[in-house]
């Protein structure tokens, strides 16, 4: 992204057309917006949310400023145009927002239409225009009163506004009862007035005492808000040293100033903790905006953040889209974390995405991390992000540095997971009162099984992916596409009865061993797919958070901030899990992941260990874990990067091509390649079968696009893609620009 970039560039007219006809941007994958009549007596401006038709249904678009020359539009038939149906009654898109879209839709090479998309969801816009109205009882009385129109008047005889349906369910009585009485008069239908979106938080509810570090850094941040200028800083705090509360001085000071704040969050299973934590600073929650927030609500948060009204958002990627009407911080936290990249549909990193959006309305950006990505460390190295490090814990504990277990030497018996000296000092620990945490990042029983007769391995019918065994569901299922299916009792290829054994371990395996170990020890296993969601998964994070489980056994998912203030120790199941596929990001993400997990341990006043169990202890990213020598993985891996012409020192695009036949998706992939233009800037690699060769039934070929840091690598496969082969029907291209996953 060049730093020059502000949003005249793409909408160089923002004032609205005196022409009756306007742009209007579609939430669908078409490349421009249409042309629509403004028909007499309506007024839209660019921004506006208006009804369009669209063959025969109608449809939720945006007016969208004009980018062509003036006076191209002369050509076009006015009359032969259709009409906006009407305009939203919603505070319009603001230009930074549409610059935003525009901007992405251009990076990522998507159609604009397919961003917007991400703006004015479906099921949000559903509610959008909708009022809920209710009844109340008038002077007036029924000319005719049955024993039911009398339950109705005893009911309301309050004069309080309910619900239709909850007045006819007061009175024990029918819906047509209750609008007979409507029809009469005697009762009248007014509009419910929305509750509010949101509190309003106090910047002085409970401002804590920092630790110097902390307000040195709380300081600068503070000034940053109320100079209103586009900065990016990286707070690079270690775990527990107290990020959230720095960074929360710096919303204390946006809201001081009337100004909006986005707190970009990864895991929403995490959010709740963080809810309470900023109700406790700022007396109420902020607002929440993720997928499992109902739709009328989050239609109502649409609203209120557009109005101005709600004041801080806490949510998931899709928060980035939210028409904020004065945004005046953006804070990205754990913005390492893998859960940013969005990997179907529009292939954005919502990082990334929040540094452009923070420039585009002349915000600062924090990045807060422990371990930041290696894309941002070097930022910060280049001086072109602003670092501020708290470089220890706020309670004054120790980071725990990583002991290695070495498996070739002192590893458990065969069928086992757990080394002996693992389970000793898990037992150590539950004796003294502290919890401990395995970590595997493996859901399920087993991640293979297979014949013991004639060595069968049963995979999954539409992916090259092994069928996980998930013993608490008696099933067997694809962790690429939900295929799912009973555990046979027969080998599906030699028919020999009970021949089929899990191999390897996952967390529900792992329980079963640790129950073995410890028989009285109360045992959670905690990953995603938790049977009852992430209401049951909030609970028992809780239960956690409140000592009431010894050991937890979990994936990745307990690695992302949480805070257990018993957690004694942690254990690293199989670290060399993540290793060695190739992917140029494995060393980064096991350094990260790695160390995250090793950072829930000793948080508060006991002090916390932390083991590792590798079979390659001498590997780097293992020495730089045990020395507890994070710069020293740092400067290794970048150096390697740079070497390699590796992200971030040059620039990658993978473009997916899939289809039902093999042979097909690969003679497109081929024909594509063959048609790349040619630039010395820029090399294709490929067409090569993707790792993962075959997904829901598509068999899939990537090529790569590699090419310097400044090369404009959107534009060149923009202009690729223009030029490419028709493919058949059949046949997908995905576009993916910065990859993070190579499968
Ligand atoms: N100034 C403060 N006053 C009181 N408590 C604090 C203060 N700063 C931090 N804490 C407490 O210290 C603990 C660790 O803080 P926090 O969870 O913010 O760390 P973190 O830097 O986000 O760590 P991680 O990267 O592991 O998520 C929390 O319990 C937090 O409430
Ligand atoms: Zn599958």
């Amino acid at each position: 992204m060049s730093e020059t970039t502000d949003i005249s560039t793409f909408f160089p007219e923002m004032t609205p057309p005196a022409s009756r006809v306007v742009d209007v941007l579609l939430p669908l994958a078409v490349g421009t917006a249409y042309s629509y009549r403004v028909p007499e007596g309506l007024e839209v401006a660019p921004g506006d949310i208006v009804v369009v038709p669209l063959g025969p249904r109608n449809m939720l678009g945006c007016v969208w400023p004009d980018p062509g020359a003036p006076g191209e539009r002369k050509t076009i038939d006015e009359a032969r145009l259709k009409a906006i149906i009407r305009r939203y009654d919603v505070r319009p898109l603001q230009p930074d927002l549409m610059a935003l879209i525009q901007w992405i839709a251009d990076y990522t090479v998507t159609p604009p239409g397919m961003v917007l998309r991400l703006a004015l969801r479906h099921d949000e816009t559903a509610h959008l225009g909708r009022e809920r109205t209710g009844v109340r009882l008038t002077e007036k009385r029924p000319a005719r009163a049955t024993a039911a129109r009398q339950r109705v008047i005893t009911a309301l005889s309050d004069g309080l506004l309910r619900a239709k349906a909850e007045a006819a369910k007061d009175a024990g009585v029918s819906a047509s009862v209750v609008d007979g009485l409507v029809d009469e008069g005697v009762l009248e239908t007014l509009v419910i007035p929305p509750e509010p979106a949101a509190g309003v938080p106090d910047p002085a509810h409970a401002a804590p005492d920092l630790a110097p570090a902390q307000a040195e850094a709380a300081h600068v941040l503070r000034a940053a808000v109320s100079a209103r200028t586009f900065r990016v800083h990286l707070l690079d705090g270690v775990t527990g040293s107290g990020k959230t509360e720095t960074y929360f001085e710096a919303v204390a000071e946006a809201i001081r100033q009337g100004r909006q704040t986005l707190i970009l969050m990864p895991e929403i299973a995490l959010t709740q903790a963080f809810l309470d934590r900023f109700a406790s600073r700022f007396g109420v929650r902020p607002a929440e905006w993720h997928s499992a927030v109902s739709s009328r609500r989050r239609a109502r948060l649409f609203r209120a953040v557009a109005d101005g009204e709600v004041r801080v958002v806490a949510g998931a990627r899709s928060a980035l889209f939210l028409p904020f009407r004065d945004l005046g911080l953006v804070i990205v936290d754990e913005e390492h974390d893998t859960a940013y990249k969005q990997e179907d549909g529009v292939h954005y990193h919502a990082r990334d995405m929040a540094v452009v959006r923070g420039r585009f309305c002349n915000a600062p950006v924090v990045l807060a991390s422990a371990t930041p990505s290696l894309e941002t460390e070097v930022n910060a190295r280049r001086g072109r992000y602003q670092r501020l490090s708290l470089p220890t814990r706020f309670s004054g504990a120790l980071v725990p540095r990583l002991e290695p277990i070495d498996l070739r030497r002192e590893g458990p018996a065969k069928g086992r997971w757990i080394a002996p000296r693992l389970a000793e000092e898990m037992g150590k620990t539950l004796e003294s009162g502290g919890q401990a945490l395995l970590f595997l990042n493996r859901r399920g029983y087993a991640p293979l099984t297979l014949c013991r007769a004639c060595g069968h391995r049963i995979r999954c019918p539409s992916c090259s992916s092994w069928l996980v065994e998930h013993r608490f569901r008696r099933r067997l299922e694809c962790h690429q596409c939900g295929y799912a299916m009973p555990v046979p009792s027969e080998c599906p290829s030699c028919h020999e009865p009970n021949s089929l054994i899990p191999c390897g371990p996952g967390v529900e395996r792992l329980q079963e061993e640790v129950q073995a170990l410890l028989p009285t020890a109360r045992t959670q296993v905690l990953s995603s797919d938790l049977a009852g969601g992430v209401e049951r998964l909030r609970a028992e994070l809780d239960a956690v958070t409140q000592g009431e489980v010894d050991v937890v056994i979990g994936t990745q998912l307990v690695a992302k901030g949480h805070n257990f203030p018993g957690l004694a120790m942690v254990g690293v199941v199989d670290a060399d899990v993540g290793l060695g596929y190739g992917d140029p990001r494995a060393a980064e993400r096991t350094f990260q992941l790695l160390h995250q997990v090793a950072g829930r341990a000793g948080r508060a006043h006991i002090a916390g260990r932390a083991y590792l169990q590798t079979y390659m202890p001498e590997h780097p990213v293992m020495q730089a874990l045990v020395a507890g020598d994070r710069d020293a993985f740092y400067d290794r891996e970048i150096a390697e990067r740079e070497e390699a012409r590796l992200p971030p020192f040059a620039r990658f695009c993978a473009l997916i091509v899939s289809g039902p036949d093999p042979h097909a998706a690969q003679a497109y992939a081929r024909a594509l390649a063959a048609c790349s233009p040619f630039t010395p800037d820029v090399r294709v690699l490929g067409p090569a079968e993707a790792p993962l060769a075959m997904v829901r039934g598509r068999h899939r070929f990537r090529l790569l696009a590699r090419s310097a840091r400044g090369f404009d690598l959107s534009a060149y496969v923009r202009a690729w893609m223009e030029g490419a082969p028709r493919a058949g029907s059949t046949i997908k291209v995905e576009i993916d620009i910065d990859p993070q996953s190579f499968v």
